[in-house]
């Protein structure tokens, strides 16, 4: 898990007694009712404040708000069948509030099948013990069963019953972006490292572009995972929070996140904007053009954090192309490096009103697409010749459970319960 910082900037969320979720109609009106310490006048969670201001309605961009979650509801013994017992053999990884287990579900009904019958599906077992875990599980299921958008992981379904707190995932086969940057042999093409990005960016204008904005607060290669066809997604909206209202530039929260990729004013202060994601998508680009990590202790004093080592190249417009990665030397022209320099510096600004909105970050990722597909086709010789094993056509994807871990350089920030 890395390193753990303690930087309490409010009380932990309260605990909700512990039920028996039977159906949807239940979970909905207990969860609009979570947080709340008093039904009458206490202050309103944040999920009770946004199911209100959502209420019912399509929004643009391909994205939805359902004006109801559509998620099934499982008993433990469900999922136990389902991961075979949570099978050591089926764990696909574990993140800092617990392990996700592959397991098999009908396709139609979604209910629990034999393994190898139905479709796979993700599915996280929280800590149960833990105060956060349910802060976490709480927060997964009343964003990601409000907001649909295909740049967002679906969440299928959950499970509450006594400790156990568990939520289902549509399975992503191609696992994570940092397992694809960082712990395969074969350098990742470039022509995808672009589509992901460009993918991400598009869920997070969907969720910055929203009546009130959604705050992800925890966006990073860990998170952004991939379909079949390489299409990205964003999962773990744990630690979420919806965005000022009108009159506020910022939420004040504790402060959580992964270290590398926080945004300064937030480490700071405390003070988290909607610009603070941009900053952690910034620090994703710089990832993706140098194929480092966002920080890595293990390199030289002065370089950890990449974002502090990189930023003066970034500035000098002619050494941007020197902290490419050399690994896929060839796939990617002047221009596109110039195009991406320029757009990660600004993401990365250390003063969130100099960053741009996501809906901005998407339309140049867009440009860039395009010159990119441009100039592989008019050099498609050299491509080919110089990185035949990192083209995105020769790119080998073999998926081994339990292959895709933890991040063990990106130590997470979060409070101590
Ligand atoms: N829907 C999914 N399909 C396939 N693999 C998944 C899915 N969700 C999570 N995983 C895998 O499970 C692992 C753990 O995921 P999890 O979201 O719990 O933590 P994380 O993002 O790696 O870490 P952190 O706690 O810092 O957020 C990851 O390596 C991820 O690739």
């Amino acid at each position: 898990m890395g390193l753990c910082i303690s930087l309490l900037l409010s009380s932990p969320p309260k605990t909700a007694s512990t039920n028996n979720l039977s159906n949807r109609t239940e979970f909905w009106s207990t969860t609009t009712t979570l947080g709340t310490t008093n039904s009458t006048a206490g202050p309103r969670s944040q999920f009770s404040e946004a199911a209100s201001e959502y209420a019912g309605g399509i929004v643009g961009d391909s994205g939805l708000i359902l004006e109801s979650p559509n998620l099934k509801v499982y008993s433990f013994a469900d999922l136990t069948t389902a991961t075979k017992n949570f099978r050591p053999d089926s764990m696909l990884g574990q993140g800092g509030f617990g392990k996700v287990y592959r397991g098999w579900i009908d396709s139609k009904t979604l209910a629990p099948s034999k393994a190898g019958s139905g479709m796979s599906a993700a599915i996280k077992r929280l800590n149960s013990e833990s105060v956060q875990g349910f802060a976490e599980w709480r927060s997964e299921v009343n964003f990601l069963g409000m907001l649909a958008h295909p740049n967002l992981v679906k969440l299928l379904g959950y499970c509450r019953e006594d400790k156990e707190l568990l939520l289902v995932y549509e399975f992503m086969p191609k696992g994570s972006l940092e397992s694809h940057l960082f712990r395969r042999k074969e350098p990742f093409p470039w022509e995808l490292r672009i589509k992901i990005v460009l993918g991400a960016a598009r869920g997070l204008a969907f969720l910055h572009g929203l009546q009130r904005e959604v705050i992800y607060r925890d966006f990073k290669a860990s998170n952004i995972l991939l379909d079949s066809n390489f299409d990205a997604k964003l999962s773990d909206f744990g630690l979420a929070k919806l965005g000022p209202s009108q009159e506020k530039s910022h939420v004040t929260t504790r402060i959580m996140g992964t270290f590398g990729y926080a945004a300064p004013e937030y480490m700071a202060t405390g003070h988290l904007y909607v610009k603070s994601d941009v900053y952690a998508f910034g620090v994703v680009l710089l990832e993706v053009m140098t194929g480092q990590r966002a920080y890595n202790k293990k390199r030289p004093k002065g370089q950890e954090n990449l974002v502090e080592w990189l930023t003066p190249e970034l500035k000098r417009k002619h050494r941007v192309n020197h902290i490419m990665d050399q690994a896929i030397k060839g796939q990617y022209s002047s221009k596109v490096v110039a195009e991406m320099g320029r757009i990660t510096l600004s993401c990365v600004a250390p003063d969130p009103k100099n960053r741009p909105h996501m809906k901005e970050v998407v339309d140049v990722l867009e440009r860039i697409q395009c010159i990119n597909v441009v100039t592989d086709r008019s050099s498609t010789k050299t491509t080919v010749a110089s990185s035949s094993r990192s083209s995105p056509h020769h790119y080998q994807y073999s998926y081994r459970a339990g292959a895709a871990g933890r991040n063990r350089e990106g130590g997470r920030l979060e409070s101590l319960e």
